[in-house]
């Protein structure tokens, strides 16, 4: 039996109640749903010692989806995230992506198509320039030659809105600009003509710790790198309740590593998901338990 046991908003059932959300929604779901998905979580689960953090996750991400995911801190967020982008794998349940299932860490099995995570922090290289980090990944995986790399990275800078930065030292940026660099890293692989527009981000906490104006220039950046690749798909875990719904189209809550709701952040407020309301009000009492 499981923790979560509040009805899952499903589509259909949501075309049912809010006929005017399904009608602004339906198109866009409907188009990627036809597709395959990028990637599936089949009834994944994953212990850490005698803890287990994520039990019987099942979750599919389509072409061009921006999915968010929200729950109490320890509840297997960030664990989604290190299955999906192949750092870890679970104990048990199924992995596929783009049709193909994963048997082995990103370290020995890559991805068919780029997958990039996106941490709080920067996490540059402080010896290297901006322009090596943000090419980074194809000095060590392509043989390009130096002069692409270095087309594909102003371009990668472009997006970000920092252009002709590529000469400077991380330690001469703003922690803003790093953030951008961070992400000008992470979409690098996505120009590869080989990656056929199809690509996946993976933003763990994004706007943690910025305050409300710096909030909404990341959110906005996500937003708009999406625009510029519309196949391109991201998923972001999030605190921040500004993050979640200027983000996220369709939205996933997780408590001790089950889903026990999704739906569109225009549903997060409609739903009389006993675990939704808890979480969105703070209340102490009610379903979710944390440790005080
Ligand atoms: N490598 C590891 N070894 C042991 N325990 C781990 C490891 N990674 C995660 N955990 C534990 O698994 C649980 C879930 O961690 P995870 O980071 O996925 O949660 P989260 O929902 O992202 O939390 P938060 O919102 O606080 O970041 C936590 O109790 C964490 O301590």
């Amino acid at each position: 039996m499981g923790w979560c046991t509040g009805e899952s908003a499903r589509w259909p059932r949501i075309a049912a109640t809010f006929p005017k959300i399904w009608a602004i929604f339906a198109p866009t779901l409907m188009s990627s749903r036809d597709a395959e998905p990028l990637v599936e979580l089949r009834n994944v689960r994953k212990a850490f010692g005698k803890q287990m953090v994520l039990d019987g996750v099942d979750l599919s991400i389509y072409p061009g989806e921006a999915i968010g995911i929200l729950g109490p801190s320890g509840t297997g967020k960030s664990t989604i995230l290190r299955i999906i982008s192949g750092l870890i794998l679970p104990d048990s349940g199924e992995v596929w992506v783009a049709g193909q299932q994963r048997t082995a860490p990103i370290t020995e099995q890559p991805n068919p198509f780029p997958i990039n995570l996106v941490f709080q922090q920067a996490a540059l290289f402080d010896s290297l320039t901006v322009g090596e980090n943000v090419g980074f990944y194809l000095y060590q995986h392509t043989r390009l030659s130096p002069a692409e790399i270095e087309h594909y990275v102003a371009c990668s800078l472009d997006s970000v809105g920092l252009p002709n930065i590529a000469h400077l030292m991380p330690s001469e940026l703003s922690g803003g600009m790093r953030k951008r660099v961070s992400f000008a890293r992470a979409i690098i692989s996505t120009l590869l003509e080989e990656s056929g527009g199809r690509s996946l981000i993976l933003y763990d906490e994004p706007t943690a710790g910025l305050d409300p104006i710096a909030s909404t220039v990341v959110e906005d950046l996500m937003r708009s790198l999406k625009q510029q690749q519309p196949q391109a798909s991201y998923v972001v875990v999030t605190h921040q309740e500004s993050t979640t719904r200027r983000t996220a189209d369709r939205l996933i809550l997780l408590y001790r590593g089950q889903v026990c709701w999704q739906g569109t952040a225009a549903a997060l407020d409609e739903t009389d998901n006993i675990y939704v309301r808890q979480f969105l009000s703070g209340r102490i009492d009610g379903p979710i338990q944390v440790a005080t």
